[in-house]
């Protein structure tokens, strides 16, 4: 798939930089992106995305310097300066795009605000689908990322033809901070999406036996809503090591042996089919409650079967709410096998109903406090001037 990345945010931006990074790794030209920002530091922090691609905004009103996790704001400044966008978005040329995908913290100001305003002029410019990944913030973030992260999500839905959802929480470990998580958490993340969006696109190992075209994953997400990706990786067994690695960075060892038979590869597809699903997703949800799916499975040509991928697709259709599940190979040079699989319009996820209940309560204590402050004065003598 063709993917034009929009980063919002300093979130935003970091992960579309990583998405290209890993994209110039691989040889490969399916991504484009620019990173949009009210802070000029977060865009100056940048190495993948072209200077000319780095779009400061609100500078009139912020000066350069964020909006200081104020959502409103970076909504406003994104409706104020919408022209200017969608002219940087022009410029970098939108003819042979499949999607585009804005990435965003939803935590924050700009990312957060911008996101769905972002969302709902591409929509009503360009005919081709606008998704957002969106990471929403741990707890332990505070109540303002909850409530900023509630309000930018229930909104997006609305305006995004679907949001892919990554859950820092859900991510980082125990003990662990989540600002010292980050990178980590990136590297999960674009490793997982970047299979995801790569498929389809013609590389130097050819077209798979059962190709996932780019309508394929656009059908799939048609419903709208929330989705969610799992992901599970197994090593290949090989006699030689293949030049190029498609997943590199897993630091494991070559294995030497000879290749598995037709029924274990098959086997060993609908395992790894089944980890990625009921293993750690993006945003743990129900995944009965996914109205359609995608099964994807990346490795070397001739560790990929058909009758693989179409039990695979079988049993996920069995475990999911809706019928429509779709799947396909995609050759790749690596010493790892790969399935992702991506669950979407769910209806279940508790994180996201956490979220929302939180964000109630915040509103109801705003509201609860602006009361008190407003009786603390109210019989007081008159003012010096009004
Ligand atoms: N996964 C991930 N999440 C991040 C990262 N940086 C920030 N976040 C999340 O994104 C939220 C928003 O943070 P930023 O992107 O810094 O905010 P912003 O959109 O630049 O908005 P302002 O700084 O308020 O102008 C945070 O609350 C975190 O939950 C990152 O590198 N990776």
């Amino acid at each position: 798939m063709r993917v034009f990345f929009i980063g919002f945010g300093q979130a935003g931006g970091k992960i579309v930089d990583m998405f290209l990074a890993h994209d110039k790794k691989l040889q490969n030209s399916s991504f484009r992106g620019i990173a949009v920002n009210s802070a000029r530091t977060d865009l100056l922090g940048l190495h993948n995305i072209d200077m000319k691609d780095r779009l400061l905004i609100g500078q009139t009103v912020v000066k350069g310097h964020g909006v200081g996790t104020d959502n409103v704001c970076g909504a406003k400044i994104t409706a104020d300066e919408i022209d200017t966008i969608i002219n940087a978005i022009d410029t970098r040329g939108t003819h042979d795009i499949d999607a585009f995908i804005v990435v965003a913290g939803l935590g924050g100001g700009t990312g957060s605000g911008g996101t769905p305003v972002l969302c709902r002029h591409l929509k009503r410019i360009y005919r081709e689908p606008v998704y957002a990944l969106a990471m929403i913030p741990a707890p332990e973030e505070g109540r303002l990322y909850s409530y900023n992260a509630a309000r930018s999500l229930a909104t997006l839905v609305n305006e995004a033809d679907n949001t892919f959802v990554f859950d820092n929480s859900a991510w980082k470990e125990e003990g662990e901070s989540v600002k010292s998580a980050y990178d980590r958490l990136n590297e999960e993340l674009v490793r997982r999406f970047g299979v995801l969006f790569r498929a389809g696109e013609v590389g130097q190992f050819g077209v798979g036996e059962m190709v996932v075209d780019s309508s394929e994953i656009i059908n799939t997400l048609r419903g709208g809503g929330i989705s969610t990706i799992g992901y599970a990786i197994s090593d290949v067994i090989t006699k030689t090591k293949p030049k190029k690695s498609f997943f590199s960075g897993f630091g494991k060892k070559d294995k030497e042996g000879s290749s598995l038979t037709g029924e274990d590869k098959s086997a060993k597809i609908i395992g790894l089919v089944r980890r990625a699903m009921l293993g750690r997703l993006t945003l743990p949800c129900d995944y009965t409650t996914a109205e359609r799916a995608l099964v994807l499975v990346a490795g070397p040509p001739n560790e990929l079967d058909r009758k693989g991928v179409e039990k695979s697709k079988s049993w996920v259709e069995e475990n999911i709410a809706g019928i429509e599940v779709r799947g396909g190979d995609y050759p790749v040079g690596s010493n790892y096998i790969a399935a992702v699989v991506l669950l979407s319009t769910i209806g279940k996820a508790p994180r996201i109903t956490e979220l929302l209940e939180q964000a109630k309560e915040t509103k109801q204590d705003v509201i609860k406090s602006v009361d008190r402050k407003s009786n603390l004065f109210e019989d007081a003598i008159d003012p010096l001037f009004e």
